[in-house]
């Protein structure tokens, strides 16, 4: 079987959200080759994989590659895709000079080739993401294994915001807490929360691919009844305007955590929503912050009464520790 690939030639500040465009245009799947800076040096301390040189990706940029079956109208994504990219410009998102071609190939190219590079990643000292499909013994009796197959969901944790979000996450959960995971992708952060010893976790995404890819991961993780998956628009599924009450969704609020992995674009739309979600002292981790963003979301997240606890990077980018007062 024959497939198109449409490669495009972006910036890494914007590669989330094509990759995104992507899979609603109807992409069987998608490809983010690794970029930053040049002649930056990779952390391999826990084994992480990268499958692409850094120096062949110019500083900042990005090479996302989408799949579509044969007989897709061609033309139709390219315009759907192009007129997306554009409306990028209005939340003032650099999606740089994007370039985009058409290749025509096999599907043994593409189908299955990337698991062979989504190896089981260490991403902490508790935490390790371990594809299905990969053999793997835990290290040492703190290890924690989540397992996942990320299938067209965002979330594999070779992203750097996702290891970043999983690492602050380690420094928050202590324990018994109810969390709320917005945008959950493939369910990564909701199952590292409670490996980590959360109670019970709410994960939210619009996407229905995400919601399919979150309750197949919460299911392969024996978490069924632990994280309660849902589809809706950031915290709208939640009436976050009385005081304490049982959502009917496994958790009761106000809960003590929210966390967020999306583009700081987003997670400055639903920062009231969050403070009263959350109980006093509560924590939201904002993450999937672009370092030219890092001012804005602090300010804004500071207006809407929270402190800044902590702040955590990898490579560009930035996660957000915030305390409600
Ligand atoms: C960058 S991915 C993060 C996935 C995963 N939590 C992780 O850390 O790897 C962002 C996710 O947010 C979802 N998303 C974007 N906008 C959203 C919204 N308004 N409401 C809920 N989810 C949203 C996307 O569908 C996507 O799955």
């Amino acid at each position: 079987m024959y497939w198109h690939e449409l490669t495009i030639h972006t910036t890494e500040e914007s590669q989330e959200m094509i990759s995104n465009f992507l899979h609603e245009a109807g992409a069987g799947g998608v490809a983010i080759e690794e970029s930053g800076t040049l002649n930056k040096k990779r952390d391999t301390s826990y084994g992480q994989w990268y499958e692409h040189d850094l120096n062949d990706i110019p500083e900042g940029q990005a090479v996302i590659q989408g799949y579509f079956a044969d007989g897709t109208d061609l033309q139709a994504v390219e315009t759907e895709v192009k007129s997306r990219i554009d409306e990028l410009s209005s939340f003032h998102i650099d999606t740089g000079d994007v370039k985009m071609s058409w290749r025509r190939v096999h599907e043994d190219d593409w189908a299955n080739a990337w698991k062979q590079y989504f190896k089981p990643i260490r991403v902490s000292e508790r935490l390790t993401i371990k594809p299905t499909w990969e053999d793997y013994t835990p290290e040492s009796e703190i290890e924690k294994i989540i397992e996942l197959d990320p299938g067209m969901a965002f979330g594999t944790g070779t992203h750097p915001t996702t290891s970043l979000c999983l690492r602050t996450l380690e420094t928050v959960i202590t324990g018994g807490e109810e969390v709320i995971d917005v945008g959950t992708g493939s369910g990564i952060l909701a199952i590292g929360a409670m490996k980590l010893g959360a109670r019970h976790v709410l994960a939210i995404d619009l996407d229905p691919v995400a919601v399919a890819s979150a309750t197949e991961n919460v299911s392969l993780n024996g978490l069924s009844d632990q994280v309660t998956v849902r589809e809706g628009d950031l915290l709208k599924i939640i009436d976050t305007q009385n005081g304490d009450k049982d959502t009917g969704l496994g958790v009761t609020l106000p809960v003590p955590v929210v966390v967020a992995n999306i583009l700081a674009e987003i997670i400055v739309l639903f920062i009231e929503d969050v403070y009263k979600a959350l109980q006093p002292n509560g924590i939201y981790i904002a993450s999937g912050i672009y370092k030219n963003k890092e001012d804005l979301v602090e300010q804004e997240l500071i207006k809407g009464g929270f402190v800044i606890e902590a702040k955590h990077r990898d490579e560009d980018w930035i996660a957000i520790v915030a305390r409600k007062v």
